[in-house]
């Protein structure tokens, strides 16, 4: 066997010819070298008969972020373990006007505590009730968040959509401990790492079942996220978009595998993170998302490694202060020191030249710019704990080994 090349698992040595790519961002965007030796990668699985690949395209652990994926097989490497995660957006029937940034900090702070009733909320969603009940609603670490935004700027497309006056909320998150458990087993079962997993097989609808829950839950999470949010703020959130970027569709010609790209069809709104010192996006999807498989860019784009951002941002005290704020007004909710620094807004593409370059492309259309006013993230997790016993955990594992009780 070969040397396994760009985290993907893939052997050197069974060099298929590589499907056509597709790349959907111009020459002004910053794409890593690495990326696009990723990118290569992901064309020569077993399977991959097209690739399309977008302005935030950056490397990942197990293959780049920001693509799409047309394949005969299906990949879980390709979605990775946060199966199911979005961006949804909400807009809350609150004032702008009444917005005072530092009691609207103190009531996000409180987004977590806020009861809510996992068990009937999974109920109503068709998912058992005893489905990770204690993480739903939760944030989770990372680049995971919870933003109250106000609109920046409304473009010819958007008028009438959006209202200044207004606040929403951005909610980016997944599916939590859930799919970190159905991807640690799919990584215990090494052929589907290195060859991908045929659909009709055991082990292939297995794992689409548990990632179709997944989808469900992560989809849940983020309206449960909202919900605590504006309750926490006395409001309530009505959802605008709810988009997922990782996750498996199907197709007439087989499965499209969005890794870090929003899945979209002609016609559907989407948000366009941006950073949380930066401006995000709301877009259209045009018919030209039926050439990019379905997909287009959810964010910016990580430009700088969490590890290279130690030496690039927060290096003195004022520094690390002036991160806590930005250009308007806005405040960051985050009790990791690391986690500032790692996720300061250097750390992202420009989103503005990634929705131009989508325009470009004929992708999308720009409806509205959304500024962050307060943004709420939690410490990183480690890695999951495989071996802790957790009921919940064990019935999934159950189901998993041995179909749906
Ligand atoms: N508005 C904000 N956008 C943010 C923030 N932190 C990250 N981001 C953007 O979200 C995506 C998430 O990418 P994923 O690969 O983890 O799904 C990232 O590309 C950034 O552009 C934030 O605090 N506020
Ligand atoms: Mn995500």
């Amino acid at each position: 066997m070969g040397n396994f090349i760009g985290g993907l698992g893939l052997p050197s040595s069974c060099a298929a010819p590589a499907a056509h790519i597709q790349h959907c961002f111009s020459p002004q965007t910053w794409i890593e070298g690495a990326a696009l030796q990723q990118l290569g990668n992901v064309a020569a699985l077993p399977g991959v008969t097209s690739v399309a690949a977008f302005p935030d395209l950056h490397p990942g652990k197990y293959g780049p972020t920001g693509i799409a994926v047309l394949s005969e097989r299906l990949h879980p490497q390709l979605i990775g373990n946060d199966i199911g995660c979005g961006m949804s957006l909400f807009e809350l029937d609150l004032p702008l006007r009444k917005l005072r940034i530092d009691k609207a900090v103190e009531c996000l702070r409180r987004t977590e505590a806020e009861d809510i009733d996992p068990h009937a909320a999974l109920a109503a969603s068709d998912l058992p009730t005893d489905l990770y009940p204690d993480a739903l609603g939760t944030i989770g670490g990372g680049n995971h968040f919870c933003e109250l935004q106000a609109v920046d700027q409304t473009d010819a497309a958007g008028e009438g959509l959006f209202d200044r006056q207004k606040l929403y909320l951005l909610v980016h998150s997944g599916s939590r401990g859930l799919g970190a458990f159905v991807f640690g087993q799919m990584l215990d079962f090494q052929s589907a790492v290195t060859a991908g997993l045929d659909p009709e097989s055991a082990a292939g609808k297995d794992w689409r079942r548990q990632h179709d829950i997944c989808v469900t839950w992560a989809s849940l999470n983020r309206r449960l996220i909202a919900e605590r949010a504006a309750s926490a703020l006395r409001s309530e959130a009505r959802l605008v978009a709810d988009v997922p970027h990782n996750l498996v569709r199907d197709r007439a010609d087989g499965f499209v595998h969005h890794k870090g790209s929003a899945a979209v069809r002609a016609g559907d709104v989407a948000p366009i993170a941006g950073s949380r010192a930066s401006l995000s996006y709301v877009v259209r999807a045009l018919n030209g998302t039926g050439l990019s498989l379905g997909g287009i860019s959810h964010g910016a784009g990580r430009k700088y490694d969490r590890a290279t951002m130690h030496g690039r941002a927060g290096r003195n005290r004022s520094e690390r202060d002036a991160l806590l704020r930005n250009a308007w007004g806005g405040q960051l909710i985050c009790d990791d020191r690391n986690l500032v620094i790692e996720e300061a807004a250097p750390a992202y593409k420009d989103a503005g030249q990634v929705v131009q370059d989508l325009a470009d492309a004929a992708l999308v259309v720009r409806l509205a710019a959304m500024k962050p006013l307060v943004t709420y993230k939690k410490a990183m997790e480690g890695p999951p704990d495989r071996t802790r016993k957790n009921p919940s955990r064990e019935r999934m594992a159950r189901r998993a080994n041995h179909g749906r009780d």
